[in-house]
């Protein structure tokens, strides 16, 4: 993707975590993705990496209406994704999309709810739902903006992300069209 949708991507988002009274910490660890798409409008990811620990990581996210995050799993990463504000979709299944039609059980909210894969799930501000090892999902705002939180075991997103479609990639190669206003966690 191109440096200068990097730039716009992580000024969008600073302004909307400031108007919804979101502090970033000093030097915060920015990571903006289009997971190698080249649509970042269609998928596309803006998050900063608040803390991350070997036992423990926290993210804020931001994403815009309609904005995808592809369906992938974690094989280590147990995570709760949380709506902090403007609300959110997260499509949900117990293996890899269209080969599983199980129902099964995850926690919403905190409370053990019954899924069939494949089933989206609605998050209006304050919601969250826990995700554990091996539950594709795949998220994307209905609101023009939306603040995402993540709040996790620990964090490697190297080597524990696997997507569904294996075209995907995690990080994107960035085109030099404009300097970059801050480094990225992969640079
Ligand atoms: O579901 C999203 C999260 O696991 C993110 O932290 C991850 O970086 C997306 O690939």
């Amino acid at each position: 993707m191109k440096r200068s949708e990097i730039n716009a991507a992580i000024e969008k988002a600073t302004r909307c975590f400031s108007e919804h009274h979101w502090n970033l910490p000093p030097n915060p660890k920015w990571d903006v993705t289009d997971f190698g798409l080249g649509d970042f409008k269609s998928a596309g990811l803006v998050l900063i990496n608040l803390c991350e620990e070997d036992e423990y990581c926290e993210k804020l996210m931001y994403a815009e209406k309609d904005q995808v995050t592809p369906a992938h799993t974690h094989k280590i990463k147990k995570e709760d994704i949380i709506c902090r504000n403007g609300e959110l979709i997260v499509q949900v299944w117990a293996g890899q999309p269209g080969e599983w039609n199980s129902s099964f059980k995850m926690k919403v909210n905190g409370e053990y709810t019954s899924i069939t894969s494949g089933d989206e799930i609605k998050l209006s501000r304050g919601e969250r739902i826990t995700l554990v090892p091996g539950v594709y999902h795949k998220f994307f705002p209905t609101s023009d903006e939306c603040i995402i939180g993540e709040v996790s075991t620990a964090n490697d997103d190297l080597n524990d992300n696997f997507f569904s479609d294996p075209e995907i990639g995690r990080f994107s190669s960035i085109i030099e069209d404009e300097d970059p206003i801050v480094k990225l966690v992969n640079e």
